[in-house]
Formats: C-alpha cells, structure tokens, sequence
C-alpha cells in the first residue's frame, strides 16, 4: 500500500542527505585546506622564529662567550623545542585567545556544522513536486508539503551528532502531519454519546457510482457487529439495478437486518423508515446506502440534498475510489459543497500503488478519512489516523492485502 509515494519520499529523503553529507565534507574540505594552511603557516613563523633565535643566541653567544652561564641558557632555550615554541608563541602572540580562535576554527571545521541554503535543496524539492504529483497527489498539498519541508530545513544547523537522514525524515513527517491535521472524528465515541439518549447514530453514505458504498457499509455492520454494536441498514439506493439485492446479501452474510422499499421508491423514506424502525427497538446504528450519482448530476445531486435535509443524519460519509485520483478529490469537494460531508471513506487502497488521494482528500475538503477499504472481505476496512498513515509511508514492514474476495 502506497507503495510508490513510499519509493518516491524515500528517494527524496537520500537525496537531501547526500546533499547535507557532501556540504558537510566541502565544509570539511574547505576547513581540511585551512587547517592544512593554517599550519603551514605555522610551520612557517616557528622557521622564521627558530632562525631568528638561534643568529640572536649566535650573536648573544659570541657577545657573552665568557659568561658561560647565560651561554647555558640561551643554549638550553635551543635545546628543548617546547620550550621555543613558548617563546615563539610569546613572541608571535599566538597567545591563548589566538589559540583559542584557531582551535574553535579548527572545532568549526572538524564539526561538520551544515546549514542548508534554499539552493542547496532546489532541485531536489523541485524533483520531489514532480514526483507526487505523478503519484497523484493534489496540486494544493504538493505545494504545501514542499513548503514545509523547506521551512524546516533551510537555515536549521546540522550539527556532526546529528543525523541528516533522521533529520529529513522528521522533517517529511511533520509536513505530512500537518496536512492530515483535520479534526479526527471518533465514531465510537459519537455511539456511546447517542446511547445515553437512546438514539440511533444515523450515518449516510454518498459518492459516484462504483466507488464501494454498499461494500463500505457492508463492512462498517461487520466491524460495529464485532464490537458488540447493533446495527440496521437501510436500502436507500433505489436507482441502480440490483443494489437492493446486493446489500441485503451483505446483511445476511453478515446477520443484521435491511430496511428496504421496493426499487424506485423515494431514498429519503426509506430511510426514515429505517430510522424509525432504529429508534423503536433501541438499535445502536443505522447504516443507509444511496444510489451513485455523478456530482455533475444537478438532479440527483438535488435529490441527495433532500435526503439529508429530510433524514437529518449524525454523519455524512464520503466514499471515494483512491484509484480514481485527483478525480476522488474533486468529487469530494462537489459532494461536500452539496451536503457538507463529515468524513471520508477511501477505497481500493489495496490496490492503489499511487496514495495520492489518501495524502490529498482529506486536505482538499478540510475533514478526516475514517476508514480506508483495503480489500474485498468484511474486515478489509481499516480504522484511519495519521500516525497510521505515516506508519505506512515510513515504517519499514511493507504491507500485503489478501486478494481473497468473500462479495
Ligand atoms: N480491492 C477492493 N475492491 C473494493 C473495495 N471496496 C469495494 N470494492 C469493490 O468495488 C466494486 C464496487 O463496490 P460497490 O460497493 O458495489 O460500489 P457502490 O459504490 O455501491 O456502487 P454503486 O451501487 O454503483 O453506487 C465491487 O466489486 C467491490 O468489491 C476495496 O477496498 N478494495
């Protein structure tokens, strides 16, 4: 699962590494080449000094050949180099700030200290917007994740303990974190909430045709039956041929009731009914499906409105097809302009190798994905967070979905 977004961070991730790595060692180089020079010089003055002390201890030995005793000194000042060198350090004011700045420099270059410039990650991050792009990812988080990523590493200080790919890799967490930011809803939480007042939680399902709704809320009965919920669905795709029948073959594999009118009744009442049916025997959840519809169909995009105005549900859940790309996200944007969508399923990440639409949808409408339908059994239907996501993107265990189809 999202298996070329994973290809494409962690290329970017080595890339900018190299980079701080090959600035380190120019740093290194170029600091390498001062130090070399620094102690030629050095070299250099304590030749000079050297020479220059031994014609003075020359002449001072001539001068003082009889006092033999100052002969000794100057004679022992040659003898022990340690010695000159303190002298010549006296002399040339090495001294201790000298020193000092020399051995800071000398600490400034052996550290390897970095601070990356925008240019030094120009390319790369010019590279990486290509790439997500590719993984169809949309325009608005591209440019926003780029962003980040630059904020956080240009002008930072990389210091030798620290660790460039660790460093870049936190940087691509947090910029992806900050994009799946919406507000997470917690469904169980909003079940209990409701059962105090002994009221159904009412959720309903929209998006285009095919996108897996029925097979969505197949497999939410599955999992809130798991956690020991009661839970009731209701036909309200009366349109399309034969939905009625698929969904109420889900809720007998699954062993939880359907509420369905006959085929071309009004979705809206159907609903009702089920709502009511709910309420009568204090069942926990109402799970109610409507007919795919393109968001361009202003008729029936009108008549989901009516369905929502009328049935007034707790949730209205999105569900998109990650294979269908930016196509996911500009149909959840349409569906959320119509009827203000509360969160996101996302499905056929199973078998969506991009991921782009699973980084972007929830970004483009401003609320959360749920779930994510990773397969075509009933517990194919993961629980969404962003640590998840960012699990998945940068854990190392490279995750297989069975390709067993139980619908
Ligand atoms: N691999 C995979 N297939 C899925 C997933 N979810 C749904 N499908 C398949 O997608 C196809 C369409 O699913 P449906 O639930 O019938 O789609 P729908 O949105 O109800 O379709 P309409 O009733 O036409 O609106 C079916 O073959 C499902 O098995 C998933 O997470 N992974």
């Amino acid at each position: 699962m999202f298996g070329s977004l994973k290809k494409k961070l962690s290329k970017t991730v080595s890339k900018i590494a190299d980079k701080i790595y090959s600035k380190g060692n120019e740093e290194e180089k170029t600091e390498g080449n001062k130090i070399n020079k620094i102690n030629n010089e050095k070299k250099e003055i304590l030749n000079k000094k050297e020479n220059e002390l031994s014609e003075v201890a020359q002449s001072k030995t001539e001068a003082y050949t009889k006092d033999t005793g100052v002969v000794a000194k100057y004679n022992a000042q040659i003898e022990s180099p340690s010695k000159l060198e303190e002298e010549i350090e006296k002399k040339e004011k090495i001294g201790f700030f000298d020193k000092f700045k020399l051995t800071k420099t000398i600490k400034k270059v052996l550290g390897k200290d970095v601070i990356l410039t925008e240019d030094d990650i120009a390319d790369i991050l010019e590279e990486l917007e290509l790439e997500l792009l590719e993984a169809d990812v949309a325009y608005d988080v591209v440019e926003r994740l780029v962003e980040s990523l630059k904020n956080q590493l240009v002008g930072t200080k990389i210091t030798a303990k620290d660790n460039p790919e660790e460093i870049t890799i936190n940087a691509l967490k947090n910029a992806i974190k900050e994009i799946l930011s919406q507000k997470n809803m917690d469904i169980y939480e909003l079940i209990e909430e409701k059962k105090k007042s002994k009221e159904p939680v009412v959720i309903v399902f929209v998006g285009i045709n095919g996108t897996g709704k029925t097979t969505s809320i197949a497999k939410l009965a599955h999992k809130l039956k798991n956690k020991g919920y009661s839970v009731v669905l209701a036909a309200g795709d009366t349109f399309r041929a034969g939905a009625i029948e698929q969904l109420e073959e889900h809720a007998k594999n699954i062993g939880v009731r359907v509420i369905k009118h006959q085929k071309g009744a009004d979705s809206a009442a159907v609903i009702y009914d089920a709502i009511q049916h709910a309420k009568a025997r204090g069942i926990d959840v109402v799970l109610a499906d409507t007919a795919g519809r393109q968001a361009t169909n202003i008729n029936l995009m009108d008549e989901i409105k009516k369905v929502v105005r009328v049935t007034k549900p707790d949730l209205v859940v999105f569900v998109g097809d990650s294979l269908a790309g930016n196509d996911a996200i500009n149909q959840a944007e349409e569906f959320n302009n119509a009827v203000n969508i509360d969160g996101v399923i996302l499905t056929k990440v199973d078998a969506d190798a991009k991921g782009g639409a699973a980084l972007s949808i929830a970004y483009a409408i401003g609320k959360p994905i749920l779930f994510l339908g990773v397969g075509q059994r009933y517990e194919d239907l993961e629980e969404f967070n962003v640590d998840w996501m960012v699990n998945k993107l940068f854990g190392d265990e490279e995750v297989k979905y069975s390709t067993e189809r139980e619908f």
